[in-house]
């Protein structure tokens, strides 16, 4: 267990860059994808949207209300013995507590499975599911998952709150997207989308996707990832 946290511990790569794109609405607008993620994604420009469309991924009710209850059975007791951390090692993630399982109960390792069936075929994964509880006013700095520890993709399943995911292109901070994570839904982040863009959860007073306001609760996210190939 120590060895798995230890791992955990460093799949955070502190971001290069963390300007926020500016001048948001307009551009974002226009940026919508109009397929399968309709009004999940928007991005600086439709062009990127487009092109990362198939690289970042959002599924609305992934799970049910049911099911976010057997994970939060499973979590909660384990999770409230921890306090809340202000500050992550690491400076990536403020207002958090965080954990990790590899056995679950029949009715998560169901989910689970669904979960990991968006992996790319034969690709091995990290054993343990990585839980991140953010409270209310907690939030998610910019930056890229440690290429040394984890894969070509990353799938999360949120509960509890709905939240911002944006991605910020590392080497031009112009180019962005902003994901809509509705509460019960699984995102992913594959290839370019997980290596060359940074990500984040923004803050409650920063939660606005497209224009409107969504309100950042406490949030738990589990999140499953692939082993570097
Ligand atoms: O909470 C999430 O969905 C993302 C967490 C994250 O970026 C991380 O733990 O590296
Ligand atoms: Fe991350
Ligand atoms: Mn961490």
């Amino acid at each position: 267990m120590k060895l798995l946290l230890n791992v955990l511990k460093r799949i955070h790569k502190p971001a290069v860059y963390s300007s926020q794109p500016r001048c948001r609405s307009s551009s974002a607008r226009s940026g919508l994808l109009p397929l399968r993620n309709e009004a999940l994604i928007v991005g600086s420009n439709p062009e990127l949207v487009q092109r990362l469309g198939t690289q970042v991924e959002v599924r609305t009710g992934f799970i049910t209300e049911e099911e976010e209850g057997a994970f939060m059975q499973e979590l909660e007791l384990g999770l409230k013995k921890k306090r809340y951390e202000v500050d992550h090692w690491d400076d990536a993630i403020h207002g958090y507590r965080e954990t990790e399982r590899v056995m679950w109960g029949e009715r998560c390792e169901e989910v689970l499975s669904r979960v990991r069936s968006v992996f790319p075929e034969g690709s091995p994964l990290l054993g343990p599911v990585h839980i991140l509880d953010l409270d209310k006013t907690g939030y998610i700095k910019p930056h890229i998952d440690s290429v040394k520890f984890c894969g070509s993709t990353i799938a999360g399943l949120s509960l509890l709150s709905d939240s911002i995911m944006r991605l910020v292109k590392e080497d031009d901070a112009k180019e962005w997207l902003d994901l809509l994570l509705p509460r019960f839904s699984l995102y992913i982040l594959r290839d370019q989308a997980r290596y060359n863009f940074t990500h984040q959860i923004l803050k409650d007073e920063e939660s606005v996707f497209n224009g409107q306001r969504v309100p950042r609760l406490r949030r738990i996210s589990a999140i499953c990832r692939n082993l570097p190939g």
